[in-house]
């Protein structure tokens, strides 16, 4: 039998556009891909599977242990499901790397997919893309980010309703759906861990008008998402509800038209539910959304926190390095560096095999 070898590619993803916490997602021009060897044809099976190596960004940080590394937990989660309780023999697996760390651009969304993907490869199992959700929603909780990394594009999603047993089931405590150690030698896991309900997220692709291109301005500094929801409020006004939902309802749609109307959007952009209690965590942030607009720089479209942040998301159709130079300023008098990067909207994961 010849060996397998497959390349799994998952893009960067933006959560929330302003109104839209934990409800829309864009997919971008950064990719995590991972080069996949399973040596069928060697019979040795006495060295550690999968040997796992990295480039790129965070590269110099992330675990290389498979039971410790969040991909090849996510995998291993989804081959436990389906019986298949370790990683065949002989695997090796090469991550390169482009989405940086704890910066509002979707990197462990994207490893969430990308170990989900992995899972269902290495174990053979054909899941739909319905069911990859399932499994990327167990993990990673809010829909935002895995949807828009899953199947590209603008997208937005909602987590059903389920039933009492199903939220059980959805509810179970994330160390039990990735426990990180393995069994001693021997032994096997114990029972399998908790498998997702069917048809947990739901979701929709809007248009996206060609011209519009993304300026990221990526603070030098990491901010998990953890730490940016513990600021949050339990309990939101009813003003400030119904402020978001009306910007929410214009922004999918004025997104779609080309050309696209400055004015329409960069209101559409605001935010009241995340972005002001995050204001503490990252320094400049209502500077930067505040001070530049479509009038102080022609080209720009809206402004806004890129998933938890610290990075910020400039949509435009020009103008791209006054934006970012400007928002640069802004920062640094704040003491914060920034690098920044031009980014289009992406394709979604895919698998090709070689
Ligand atoms: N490619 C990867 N391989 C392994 N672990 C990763 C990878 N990408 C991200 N992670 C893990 O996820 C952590 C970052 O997750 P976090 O949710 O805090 O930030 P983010 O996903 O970049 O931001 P956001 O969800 O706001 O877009 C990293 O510190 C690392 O532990
Ligand atoms: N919607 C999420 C995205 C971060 O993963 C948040 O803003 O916390």
């Amino acid at each position: 039998m010849s060996d397998r070898k497959f390349k799994i590619s998952v893009p960067a993803t933006s959560a929330n556009i302003g109104p839209g916490f934990d409800v829309i997602g864009l997919s971008l021009s950064l990719r995590l891909t991972l080069d996949v060897t399973i040596q069928t044809s060697s019979k040795d099976s006495s060295s550690p599977s999968p040997i796992l190596t990295y480039s790129g960004e965070g590269a110099d940080e992330v675990p290389l242990d498979p039971y410790k590394n969040l991909i090849t937990r996510v995998a291993l989660y989804v081959l436990r499901c389906h019986d298949q309780s370790r990683f065949p023999p002989n695997i090796a697996i090469h991550v390169h790397n482009e989405v940086p760390f704890g910066r509002g651009l979707g990197s462990s969304g994207a490893a969430v997919v990308a170990g989900v993907l992995l899972g269902n490869e290495v174990g053979q199992l054909n899941l739909s893309t319905g069911r990859l959700l399932d499994f990327a929603l167990m993990v990673e909780r809010h829909p935002d980010n895995v949807t828009a990394a899953l199947v590209g594009g603008f997208v937005g999603s909602y987590l059903r309703e389920l039933d009492h047993a199903a939220t059980e089931a959805a509810s179970v405590p994330l160390s039990e759906v990735l426990p990180e150690y393995p069994p001693d030698a021997g032994e096997d896991w114990g029972k399998n861990p908790p498998m997702p309900p069917n048809g947990i997220g739901h979701y929709v692709r809007y248009g996206w008008a060609k011209e519009i291109r993304a300026v990221a301005i990526i603070p030098q500094f990491e901010l998990s998402t953890a730490k940016a929801r513990n600021v949050l409020p339990q309990t939101y006004s009813r003003k400030d509800l119904v402020f978001n939902l009306q910007r929410l309802a214009v922004l999918t749609y004025a997104l779609s038209q080309s050309p696209p109307d400055p004015d329409l959007i960069y209101e559409a952009m605001k935010d009241r539910v995340h972005q002001p209690y995050r204001k503490e965590l990252i320094p400049g942030l209502p500077e930067v959304t505040s001070s530049i607009t479509p009038a102080t720089h022609p080209g720009l479209l809206g402004i806004c926190l890129s998933g938890a942040g610290p990075t910020i998301l400039a949509l435009a159709t020009g103008g791209f390095d006054e934006i970012a130079r400007d928002a640069e300023k802004i920062f640094n008098s704040k003491g914060v560096q920034v690098k920044w990067k031009l980014l289009d909207i992406a394709g979604g994961s895919t698998v090709e095999h070689l």
